[in-house]
């Protein structure tokens, strides 16, 4: 084993940078090194950490850029200069000698403190645009890894290698199909998609899923709203639609996952990675108010590889979803032609690759 290392993990304010965070975690702490992760003080990031109570978690204030000419840039800059010196004790206790931040300006205070303090400091993008807090960390830190060839282009100047982006343990071990739909009290015979909209919500995408699904009795949905949708998507839902599950927030990604046929998602690059690790065709409706519409650009790589269907949501009614999830689950060649081509590009072992960058600490 290479030499034990002390790492920093900075991957709070989103799942989309909180679960490869927890990945990069399992898999360092496996290899013998010491962790400790950094995520912001927001309750999706309580909620997203919960279950991996092995894992030592910290939680540091959450910061977020406002538009560069706004009067709340001023709190903000004071804030991430607090929160960086924050970041320093917290560093210095541990004795960390590198730290890797996972995306978001959440995870910008950790970085700069490790850069001060002299560990050495990476960062993760997982998009085909990568975020602004990291093209803006990437200038000097040590090295820029990235989830898709497509962002290679934004660090022309930075060491960068393309490890892919990390997918959780549990995740690499799925139930059976069988297992799992007991679990969540599914049909495990009955053909199945996944719908899921994203931390920023998908009222309108929900509403239309929910149409749909009257449209297709014999299709079986897993539906997960988000904890401010439920209430109100239930209430369209009604009381007579037995195929189609509603899940507020899910703990138990690799249960569903285990049971779906097809996937109609958001493209944040977390649940592409964990679709594609896992060979599963989608249907990808991007954020449509995602900075640089970064989605779209990771939804048209599924696209150019034939793994996924792309619709925009303004473009999108329940008429188009019923014939995209029919003509999809009808012909199965197609299916498994998109369930490979989604293989294909999965990264199985992008754990393995960002601890390997790690270690040369
Ligand atoms: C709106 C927005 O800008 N979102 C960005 C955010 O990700 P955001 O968190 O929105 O979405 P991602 O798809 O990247 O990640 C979602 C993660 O949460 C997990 N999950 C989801 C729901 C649930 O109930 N339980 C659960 O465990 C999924 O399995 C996945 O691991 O950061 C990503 C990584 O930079 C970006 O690609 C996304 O575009």
């Amino acid at each position: 084993m290479e030499s034990k290392k002390k790492v920093v993990i900075a991957c709070g304010g989103t799942g989309g940078h909180l679960f490869p965070g927890v990945a990069v975690a399992q898999e360092m702490k496996c290899r013998g090194h010491d962790v400790r992760l950094l995520i912001s003080e927001k309750k999706v990031d309580a909620e997203a950490s919960a279950k991996y109570g092995d894992l030592a978690f910290d939680t540091v204030p959450a910061v977020a850029k406002p538009a560069t000419l706004s009067p709340k840039m001023i709190p903000f800059l004071w804030k991430l200069w607090k929160t960086t010196n924050q970041c320093k004790a917290l560093l210095k206790e541990f004795g960390a000698d590198a730290v890797v931040g996972m995306g978001g300006f959440t995870s910008l205070p950790p970085v700069v403190a490790g850069k001060k303090m002299g560990a050495r400091t990476f960062v993760h993008d997982s998009n085909a645009v990568p975020g602004r807090a990291n093209r803006l960390t990437a200038r000097w830190c040590d090295k820029v890894l990235l989830g898709m060839e497509a962002a290679r282009q934004f660090f022309p100047n930075s060491e960068v290698e393309i490890t892919g982006t990390p997918v959780r343990e549990e995740i690499q071990q799925l139930p059976s199909r069988e297992e799992a739909a007991k679990k969540l009290g599914l049909d495990p015979e009955l053909k199945t998609v996944l719908v899921m909209g994203g931390s920023q919500g998908a009222k309108q995408l929900n509403s239309l899923v929910v149409e749909a699904s009257k449209a297709m009795p014999e299709v079986q949905f897993v539906h997960i709203t988000g904890n401010f949708d439920y209430d109100r998507v239930k209430a369209e839902l009604g009381d007579n639609c037995p195929t189609h599950h509603l899940i507020k927030f899910c703990d138990d990604m690799a249960s569903v996952y285990a049971v779906s046929d097809l996937a109609l998602i958001r493209s944040g690059a977390s649940s592409l990675s964990e679709i594609s690790y896992l060979g599963i065709a989608s249907i990808l409706v991007p954020y449509p108010y995602a900075a640089d519409d970064h989605q779209t650009k990771n939804a048209e790589v599924f696209v150019e590889a034939d793994a996924a269907v792309l619709r925009q949501e303004a473009d999108l009614d329940a008429g188009v979803l019923v014939a995209d999830v029919t003509a999809i689950l009808g012909d199965t060649e197609r299916l498994v032609n998109m369930s490979s081509a989604s293989a294909a590009l999965g990264v199985k072992d992008a754990a393995t690759r960002v601890c390997a960058e790690v270690e040369k600490v």
